[in-house]
C-alpha cells in the first residue's frame, strides 16, 4: 500500500508506505519495486546510500550528478529527523530555482522522490540522524556537482544558523545560483 503525492514543486513527490505496527513495534516495506511502478513511479534504482549526521544542524547539498550520471533519489529517515529540500535546476522550468522543503522523519516515516534536475540536500533536525536513500545512477565522482546550500536567492529557511551549521569541506565551496552553468536543460 503506497500513496504518492505531488510537492509544493509536483514533479517532487512525498511518498508514504503502508506501516504495520503491533505489539512488538513496526514493519514497513520502505521499497516495493512492483508497488511504486503502480503508483507512477517507473524508475530504476541501483544504488542504496546510508549518511549518518551526528550533529544537530548537520547541512549535506545541495548536491546532484550531471548526465550520464544523473540521478532520481528516494530518500528517507530511519533514525531523527531532517528538513529535506529539492531544488529545481531545469532552466526551461518555471519553477527554476524554487525549492521544496519537507520534513522527513522515523516517525512521520515520509519519503521524498526528488527526479533528475533537481539538487538534493538536508539540515538534521535531531542528534545521529540516519537517511538512506536509493538513487538510479551509479555514483561518480567526476559527475558530482553542488549548488551553494546557503545562497540567499534560494530563500532556504533550514532552521540553523549559517554560523552553527555542520558542513563538509566541499559543501562550503558551491557556487552560487547566478553562477551555476546550464546543467539540466
Ligand atoms: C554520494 C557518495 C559518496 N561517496 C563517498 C565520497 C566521499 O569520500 C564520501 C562522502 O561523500 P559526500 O561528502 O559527497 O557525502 P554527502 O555529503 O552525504 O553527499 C550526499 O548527500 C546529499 C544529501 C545527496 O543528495 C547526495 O546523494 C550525496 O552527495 O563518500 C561514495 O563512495 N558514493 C556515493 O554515492
Amino acid at each position: 500500500m503506497i500513496e504518492v503525492e505531488a510537492s509544493a514543486l509536483p514533479d517532487v513527490k512525498i511518498v508514504r508506505t503502508r506501516a504495520f505496527g503491533d505489539q512488538r513495534g513496526t514493519f514497513m516495506e520502505t521499497y516495493n519495486r512492483q508497488a511504486f511502478r503502480a503508483a507512477g513511479i517507473e524508475e530504476e534504482f541501483v544504488q542504496d546510500n546510508f549518511s549518518l549526521s551526528v550533529e544537530v544542524g548537520t547541512v549535506r547539498g545541495l548536491h546532484f550528478q550531471i548526465a550520464p550520471f544523473a540521478q532520481t533519489k528516494l530518500v528517507r529517515v530511519g533514525r531523527g529527523r531532517i528538513l529535506d529540500v529539492a531544488v529545481d535546476l531545469r532552466r526551461s522550468s518555471p519553477t527554476y530555482g524554487q525549492h521544496v522543503a519537507v520534513e522527513l522523519s522515523a516517525e512521520n516515516r515520509l519519503q521524498l522522490l526528488v527526479p533528475v534536475g533537481f539538487a538534493h540536500g538536508f539540515c538534521t533536525l535531531e542528534p545521529n540522524t540516519e537517511v538512506h536513500y536509493k538513487v538510479s545512477a551509479h555514483y561518480s565522482a567526476a559527475h558530482d556537482r553542488g549548488l551553494a546550500w546557503n545562497d540567499p536567492a534560494l530563500g532556504i529557511a533550514w532552521q540553523v544558523d549559517e554560523a552553527r551549521a555542520v558542513l563538509s569541506d566541499k559543501d562550503t565551496k558551491h557556487p552560487l545560483l547566478a553562477d551555476l552553468p546550464p546543467v539540466f536543460s
